[in-house]
């Protein structure tokens, strides 16, 4: 009856979790070995190394047993192992291991920690193929053929086992650690381990103690190994430089930016956001200038070369700016002469009524799929790139270029809803969510599906400020007929960050104008803000509840799988070998925003390229120290207690109190979860540090509030703004 065990769990563990985590974790472990006792069942599962053993037995641990107890009838004991030390030496018998609730660990200083328990030595490269097929993670549906690849090996039973005498429970989840008590930060990692596990036993301390079973001294395992899939290729990406698609010439920098001050003083006024479109270009050209730079540079100069890197990131994101309002002058497509002229495109063109969209010749198909993201642009295009086709869409920005995750699954989906019926459901697409979480690359994604589906599309890209120029424009002008002409032709008008509206009663006086003719003529409309419709302030209610009267979504900040996901992925691109544990360390560490990510990763190529050192830990905590040293300075548990105290207006002292009413206990568990979130302290150290509570709750409040903020819009409003207040 066992036989199937695992590949049943497998089936409905990929129902239970969401997809990305089963394909990140669960999918490519090799089939487990069940032995079964009369009474009880032990299985065994090898994850391919201790960061993924550690976390799957934290994370999935006690799922995956409930899961396995219930399809077998009888109690399932999960035992982890890793890959390569179980096959290396046979499982002897196991021994009764005691299993203390809470193992006494070290604490140690606020020192990150890191994920590798062993980092690989510095010219040694790690690459595991089961983590790099998280680059190709299959679309929706893909479950049943991730359980179908399971199935090919089945799970053996064996029979007969002598039974212990133990609780099994306790024994497994806490098994192992103490190599983990090696150093400070792997203290706490083990201690978080072995807290989980802890309450993982105490939750299910009613399991006859009895009634597992141990295995026969002389019966290892022998499992057949479905074949590890093959690494993907890294393409360095100067192969297809010369095939990258064409991006808009940068304007001149001392010019002075075209919207004239107005009357009026609607002009924008406030720094745009999010520059992305053209910033992302903008920010890798400055990258890829810096390297050749730094190349030649000697390896001393590693970290002013670095700071250059920066200041030219920085200088290209006021640059796109400029360009972005140098556009105003030339809010349609440019003619063709004026986008050819090698003259910036922008100044050259004249304004159109109408924005018509063409999409540009297709890549070949070896180059479609290289679609390379912002950060992994390495060239400025030449001036007479043909822009004007394109208008405003960034052509790198696509649905292939965004990783996909459990923190903008809906907002993907629904943009996808939106290319194959546009006008149809969903109008308007409203998205919102902190910075650099991908508002903006999906919206251009969207526009060029859009395009790609409909060559003739009226489609047209812009930021909140620029309608706002616009409309200044048209007012000094009086040409508001141009204005209507221009906007309410389109077939899709993506607006991003619509927030710039507040206060600018003209600006929502035309836009709501703009949104009625073509809200009714069934032209889509896709937005982005910062926040849910009805959270906009200074906004026109007419025109928030008609934010709110398609489909609004947020996209959340991503969760570590995708940060690492996203991380493998743009690493890829520029053809950089990223260790696998790498991208988990900077994922750990690095969780704000895909745009800090991106900028992490930035630093740590240019580090190893300019000291011709591989990329490892050691590089990455070095080229990072900055930015990793101000995390842990800025975000201790007792900064998060005055935070959170202050935001829901309670006393400090109730964060350390014993009270229960709700309307304490609440925002203690919101900052416990932020101090787990947010530093490195392990549970016990967080109880500890919230008048001495047991570890247990404070597990019990991270779930909690985990789980509630994915449901809760407001909770989840709540939880951005005191991430973003608690970095600054
Ligand atoms: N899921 C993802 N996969 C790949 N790249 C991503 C993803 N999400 C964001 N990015 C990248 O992160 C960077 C920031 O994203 P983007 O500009 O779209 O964020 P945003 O939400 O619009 O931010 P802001 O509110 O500051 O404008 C871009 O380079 C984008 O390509």
């Amino acid at each position: 009856m066992q036989t199937d065990l695992w590949d049943r769990g497998l089936e409905r563990l990929a129902a239970e979790l969401p997809q990305q985590q089963f394909n990140t974790w669960i999918r490519p472990l090799p089939p487990a070995d069940v032995t079964v006792d009369g009474a009880a069942v032990r299985v065994d599962l090898c994850a391919p190394n201790r960061f993924k053993r550690d976390w799957i037995r934290s994370q999935f641990g006690e799922r995956i047993e409930r899961i396995l107890s219930e399809i077998a009838g009888m109690p399932v004991r999960l035992e982890l192992h890793i890959a390569g030390a179980r096959e290396a030496a046979p499982a002897p018998a196991p021994a009764p291991v005691p299993a203390p609730a809470s193992p006494p660990l070290p604490a140690g200083p606020p020192a990150l920690a890191d994920p590798a328990p062993t980092p690989p030595p510095a010219d040694t490269p790690v690459h595991d193929p089961v983590q790099m097929s998280m680059l190709d993670l299959p679309p929706a549906g893909a479950r049943s053929s991730a359980t179908s690849a399971a199935s090919g090996a089945r799970a053996r039973t064996r029979a007969g086992a002598r039974k212990v005498a133990e609780p099994a429970t306790p024994l497994v989840l806490a098994a192992d650690l103490s190599p983990l008590a090696e150093s400070p930060a792997l203290a706490r990692l083990a201690a978080d381990a072995a807290a989980a596990a802890s309450f993982i036993s105490s939750r299910l301390d009613d399991t006859p103690p009895a009634a597992l079973p141990d295995l026969p001294a002389a019966a290892p395992a022998t499992r057949t190994r479905p074949p590890l899939p093959k690494p993907v290729p890294r393409t360095a990406l100067s192969e297809h430089l010369p095939d990258l698609p064409d991006l808009p010439a940068l304007p001149d920098m001392d010019a002075e930016p075209p919207v004239e001050p107005a009357p009026s003083a609607e002009a924008p006024t406030r720094p745009v956001a999010a520059a992305a479109v053209v910033a992302s270009p903008a920010a890798g050209a400055a990258t890829a200038s810096a390297a050749p730079a730094g190349a030649s540079a000697r390896p001393t100069d590693v970290l002013g070369a670095i700071s250059a890197s920066a200041a030219l990131a920085k200088a290209s994101a006021a640059l796109a700016r400029r360009q972005r309002a140098s556009a105003e002058d030339s809010p349609s497509p440019a003619p063709a002469p004026a986008a050819s002229s090698g003259t910036s495109p922008a100044r050259a063109a004249t304004p159109a009524p109408i924005v018509a969209r063409q999409v540009p010749p297709a890549p070949a198909p070896a180059q479609a799929g290289l679609a390379a993201p912002a950060l992994l642009i390495p060239t400025v295009p030449p001036p007479s790139a043909p822009t004007s086709t394109r208008g405003r869409i960034n052509p790198l920005l696509t649905f292939d270029t965004l990783v996909p995750g459990r923190a903008n699954q809906m907002a993907r989906t629904a943009a996808l809803h939106v290319v194959g019926s546009p006008g149809g459901m969903y109008n308007p697409l409203f998205l919102y969510g902190g910075v650099g979480l991908g508002k903006t690359h999906l919206i251009h994604a969207v526009g060029n599906a859009m395009l790609r589906e409909r060559a003739d599309a009226r489609v047209l890209y812009l930021h909140a400020e620029q309608f706002i120029s616009d409309v200044v424009r048209n007012y000094q002008r009086k040409t508001f007929d141009e204005l209507k002409a221009k906007y309410h032709s389109l077939d899709l008008l993506l607006i991003d960050d619509v927030q710039f509206f507040a206060g600018k009663d003209r600006t929502q006086e035309e836009f709501f104008n703009a949104f009625e003719a073509l809200v009714s003529k069934r032209a889509h409309i896709v937005m982005t803000s910062d926040t849910y419709p009805k959270g906009l302030v200074d906004i026109d209610e007419r025109l928030t509840s008609r934010f709110d009267s398609g489909l609004t979504v947020a996209i959340e900040p991503p969760e570590l799988e995708m940060r690492v996901a996203i991380l493998m992925k743009k690493a890829e691109a520029e053809g950089c070998a990223m260790p696998e544990e790498v991208a988990f360390f900077i994922a750990k560490n690095v969780r704000a925003n895909v745009r800090e990510l991106e900028g992490a990763l930035r630093k740590v190529v240019a580090y190893s390229r300019f000291s011709h050192k591989v990329i490892n830990i050691a590089l990455t905590r070095e080229a990072l120290k900055d930015l990793l040293s101000i995390q842990n300075r800025q975000i201790s548990v007792e900064n998060i207690q005055k935070t959170v105290a202050d935001f829901y207006k309670i006393k400090i002292a109730d964060m350390y109190s014993k009270k229960r009413p709700s309307s304490i206990a609440r925002p203690r568990q919101i900052a416990m979860y932020l101090a787990k979130e947010m530093t490195q302290k392990s549970l016990p150290e967080i109880g500890e540090l919230f008048g001495g509570r047991d570890h247990t709750t404070v597990l019990y409040a991270v779930r909690k509030i985990a789980e509630e903020r994915h449901k809760n819009t407001e909770l989840n409003q709540q939880l951005h703004v005191l991430e973003q207040t608690l970095k600054g």
